[in-house]
């Protein structure tokens, strides 16, 4: 006879007062957790056009010390009016003593990227360490990720070296954490 599983006893925490208790090697990420929502703007020199993204994403963990991370873009209109889904993307961050940073983020796009760098007064600094492609994926050889947290509002800045370009800027948002229920 098949028992289903008992419900998983360890869900993802989403703040950083809540159980599970953070693990030390995240106090430099801790202002990170929770669903963030909200506007940016991307370029690059080999698009027709520059394009404007609505974006929600999302920092948990479960007691030990890596975040969780998602993020899923879709593009829109001056209007605000949703044009098609966008960029994807999920993975981990694994956090090392003095706030040094192992990034491990994967995209449905066919692209999997290891970055490296360091967390410290609400700041996130990530830079490719390899990247790995499937056979169809578009040539992506680096990228810079940076994050600067102040109060609930958190901004990102996306630096791109692909398809034959050498790295430059791609993307740059503002989120705001979505309101916590008390
Ligand atoms: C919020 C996240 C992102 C958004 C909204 C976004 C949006 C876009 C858009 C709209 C394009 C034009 C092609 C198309 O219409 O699909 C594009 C191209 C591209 N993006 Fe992004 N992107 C994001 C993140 C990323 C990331 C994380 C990477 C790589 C690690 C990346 C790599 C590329 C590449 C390689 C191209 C193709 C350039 C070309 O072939 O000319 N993007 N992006």
């Amino acid at each position: 006879m098949f028992d289903a599983a008992p419900e998983n006893p360890y869900p993802d925490g989403l703040r950083p007062d809540e159980a599970p208790a953070p693990h030390a090697l995240l106090t430099p990420v801790l202002g990170l957790l929770g669903t963030w929502r909200g506007r940016g703007q991307g370029t690059y020199p080999t698009l027709a056009a520059d394009f404007t993204y609505a974006q929600e994403v999302t920092f948990s963990h479960d007691g030990r010390p890596f975040l969780r991370y998602e993020a899923r873009a879709w593009l829109v209109d001056g209007d605000d009016v949703p044009l098609r889904p966008s960029a994807r993307e999920s993975g981990w961050w694994r956090l090392q003593p003095d706030g040094r940073v192992e990034a491990l983020i994967t995209q449905p796009t066919g692209i999997a990227e290891i970055s490296v760098g360091h967390a410290a007064d609400g700041a996130v600094d990530l830079s490719t360490h390899e990247v790995a492609r499937t056979p169809t994926a578009k040539e992506v050889d680096a990228t810079r990720r940076r994050y600067t947290l102040a109060d609930d509002t958190l901004a990102f800045v996306h630096d791109l070296a692909a398809v034959g370009q050498p790295l430059q800027h791609h993307l740059r948002a503002v989120l705001r954490r979505e309101k916590r229920e008390q």
